[in-house]
């Protein structure tokens, strides 16, 4: 059998199906977004968060990911409108990115990938629980924002990469305390919005996605500080964490609607 599932050749997406079938379904994550086969939608409304920086609580490397995690016991951090009806939960943060500046995003966007993603995952109370909601297909509200590599980085993304330096090794977290999200957003608003799957095992296709059309700037040395965190925990041998993104999968006939022109 396959050791846990991962992004090297032995445990990678290709594989990922023979331990989570979910994997090969007709409606997986991420996508390559075409302009051309996206339709602009008048009646989808914009989209709100309203964040308690008071509800982030720890930074942690799973080996897989750099996550920031909320409390999400209430309704204290939550995303409303766009294509969602009711209030959804901001449960975590965290990202994907590349070995270099030209790969890492997820999703594609007319054959551009961006150095990275940050994914902000909500979920609909009205499930209960994240383990109930991963049950449904209105269960969680994914915010997708793509990361650039440029001159006039984002100086809200330091608190984060700052962070780094504690969570260095696979298991390791640090207290990660006031915090507000919504200071990571872009300017603009507009975004993408199609029904989708967790883009990591089990892969359930429970996720409304939202991406930001207008990707946030970070600089070279934070990329690099993204890089430099480890796979493996602190008696191992250091194991580069990069390149932990799953490649476009079939759009297979669904439609990618857009709130701008
Ligand atoms: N990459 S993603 O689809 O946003 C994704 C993948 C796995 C997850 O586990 C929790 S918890 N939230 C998750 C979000
Ligand atoms: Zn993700």
């Amino acid at each position: 059998a396959q050791s846990v599932w991962g992004y090297d050749s032995d445990n990678g997406p290709e594989r990922w199906h023979e331990n989570y079938p979910m994997a090969k379904g007709d409606k997986q994550s991420p996508i390559e977004i075409n302009s051309k086969d996206v339709r602009h939608d008048s009646s989808l409304a914009p989209w709100h968060a309203s964040y308690d920086p008071g509800a982030a609580k720890t930074i942690l490397n799973n080996g897989r990911t750099c996550r920031v995690v909320f409390d999400d016991s209430f309704d204290r951090s939550v995303l409303r409108g766009g294509p969602l009806t009711g209030a959804y939960r901001l449960r975590q943060l965290h990202l994907h990115w590349g070995s270099s500046d030209d790969h890492g995003s997820e999703h594609v966007i007319d054959g551009v990938k961006y150095a990275a993603e940050l994914h902000m995952v909500h979920w609909n109370p009205k499930h209960g629980n994240f383990a109930g909601a991963l049950k449904q297909p209105d269960g969680v509200a994914v915010v997708g924002i793509f990361l650039k590599v440029g001159k006039t980085p984002k100086p809200e993304m330091k608190r984060i990469l700052e962070e780094i330096d504690n969570i260095k090794t696979k298991g390791k977290e640090a207290p990660f305390q006031h915090f507000d999200p919504s200071i990571l957003f872009p300017k603009s608003r507009d975004y993408w919005t199609y029904h989708g799957s967790f883009t990591t095992p089990p892969c359930e296709e429970c996720i409304t996605w939202i991406l930001l059309r207008e990707p946030i700037e970070v600089s070279p040395d934070q990329m690099a500080k993204l890089r430099s965190l480890s796979k493996s925990g602190e008696n191992e041998a250091m194991n580069p964490l990069v390149d932990n993104w799953r490649p476009p999968q079939p759009v297979k006939g669904r439609v990618v609607r857009a709130s701008f022109k």
